[in-house]
């Protein structure tokens, strides 16, 4: 192809459409810095006008074209790259938009971008623009605005799995089919309120609603209480606990391979709770030093023993560091106050026999290593990736953020009200219950009044997104 060739230009192609007709026209580069190649994207009605000014011609919709960039007014070549075309409203943000994809040397981009934002009626893209015009356009709803800064940001594989289902609608086609479900209901206690007067009606129509209503209660319930989307977003919590002198400041430093925590041979060291994130074979965790769960010999300690039990109850895991140097492990497990899943650790096994290593009477998984000396720990770092990869599995999307969760639980709220006043409250009150609960997960995908929640939502996507 003769890429200096023009052919005529087809105004109607490039004439505002979709929801935003009239809306700027924006542009910025949506590649990262430093590559070989960077991708610059416009959005808006004057898209097309500006793909042809610099490109020569409106490529075939979606298709690559290769073309001299020339600015607008001068005619000087600036690159020669790929030009896309995407007509709204099937685009990514509804709009008209166009899609450079040039050299990405500096002066290059910089030499493009400014020869684009020239253009009359051209301004600079806004962190999230694109994505926040793709959800006011309907192309996406919130959940999935959020699952795409999610797969921008995703550092590990869960992350990445987790962020994709949500980028593609699977969180919001849940919490939709929820609310569908809801709304029936409500409109069969509703039947109740307009044919009041007809005697076969409302009795019927009510406890039809009630099964659909506990059925949705339940699934809210348990969604709320799956700690998935924390476990993926912030990491799984693993509690380091035994006594004192066990060696738990050890492995964590020899897990996060840098020192971190104090290391001494003086029991009682660990005074305080020490966290430290990390990747654990792909897979983001939060180690937690306990102090050595003994009787405290002073105040400070105390406290330190206080904490160490509160959390360890939250703990995703516990592993219980065992010396066996100092003997082989108890017996029974050690009673934790805690119902969390349990591993033993007997380290120092560099300084005991083979005997010493003998798994633990106790039904639990354990291993045998040696903190100091390296023995079994990559078998237990990849034991912790594995329980957390596990654990990040899960047929249903899960609620991964705060807002996730405040809007699940106001609707959940609301259903354990209507389910416990069930006989009590009249037709009309019952109706609203079941509303608000609807209203609470419709602000979750974005389709009942969130304009405040607008700037939160896309606060944290970069230029270019
Ligand atoms: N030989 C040997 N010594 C170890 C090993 N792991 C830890 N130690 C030593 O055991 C002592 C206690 O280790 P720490 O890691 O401070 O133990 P801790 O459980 O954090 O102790 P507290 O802070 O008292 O709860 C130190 O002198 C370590 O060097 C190991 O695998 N082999």
């Amino acid at each position: 192809m003769d890429v200096q060739e023009k052919s005529a230009i087809d105004k109607s192609a490039i004439a505002p459409r979709g929801a935003s007709g009239g809306a700027d026209t924006i542009a910025a580069v949506s590649s990262g810095s430093g590559g070989a190649v960077a991708v610059l994207r416009l959005s808006g009605p004057q898209a097309g006008a500006v793909l042809v000014a610099l490109a020569g011609r409106l490529p075939e919709p979606r298709r690559a074209h290769l073309a001299r960039l020339r600015h607008p007014t001068s005619g000087e070549v600036l690159d020669q790259g790929l030009a896309l075309w995407f007509p709204g409203p099937r685009s990514a943000t509804g709009e008209d938009m166009a899609e450079l994809q040039i050299h990405g040397g500096r002066a290059v981009v910089a030499a493009v971008l400014g020869a684009v934002l020239d253009v009359p009626g051209l301004r600079p893209a806004e962190a999230g623009e694109f994505t926040r015009r793709a959800f006011l356009n309907g192309r996406i709803d919130l959940t999935e605005a959020e699952g795409l800064a999610d797969l921008i940001g995703a550092q590990t594989e869960a992350q990445r799995r987790l962020a994709f289902a949500h980028a593609f609608g699977h969180l919001g086609q849940r919490v939709e089919e929820w609310r569908r479900r809801l709304i029936r209901a409500m409109a069969l206690i509703e039947a109740g309120i307009d044919f009041a007067d007809e005697d076969d009606v409302p009795a019927g129509a009510r406890a039809l609603a009630r099964p659909e209503v506990e059925a949705l209660h339940a699934e809210l319930t348990a969604a709320l209480a799956d700690r998935r989307g924390a476990l993926v977003r912030e990491g799984a919590l693993i509690a380091i606990a035994g006594l004192p002198n066990a060696g738990k400041s050890s492995l964590i430093n020899a897990l996060a391979q840098r020192d971190i925590a104090i290391v001494s041979d003086e029991p009682g060291t660990t005074r305080d709770l020490l966290e430290v994130a990390l990747d654990l074979d792909g897979h983001k965790a939060t180690l937690v030093d306990t102090a050595g769960l003994r009787e405290a010999e002073s105040k400070v300690e105390a406290e330190g023993i206080r904490r160490a039990r509160a959390r360890m109850a939250e703990a995703d895991l516990v592993l219980w560091v065992h010396d066996v140097s100092a003997g082989p492990a108890p017996e029974a497990a050690p009673s934790l106050e805690t119902e969390r899943p349990l591993w033993l650790v007997a380290n120092k096994i560099d300084r005991a026999g083979p005997a010493a290593s003998a798994p633990a009477a106790w039904p639990v998984r354990s291993f045998a290593i040696s903190a100091a000396g390296g023995q079994g720990l990559e078998e237990l770092t990849r034991a912790l990736g594995g329980f957390i990869a596990t654990r990040a599995e899960g047929e249903h999307p899960a609620l991964i953020r705060a807002r996730h969760r405040a809007s699940a639980g106001e609707a959940d709220s609301h259903l354990t009200l209507a389910l416990e006043q069930w006989e009590r409250l009249d037709d009309e009150l019952l109706a609203e219950e079941l509303r608000l609960a609807a209203r609470a997960l419709g602000r979750m995908t974005g389709v009942i009044g969130v304009e405040d929640l607008l700037d939160v939502v896309f606060r944290e996507f970069c230029i270019g997104k």
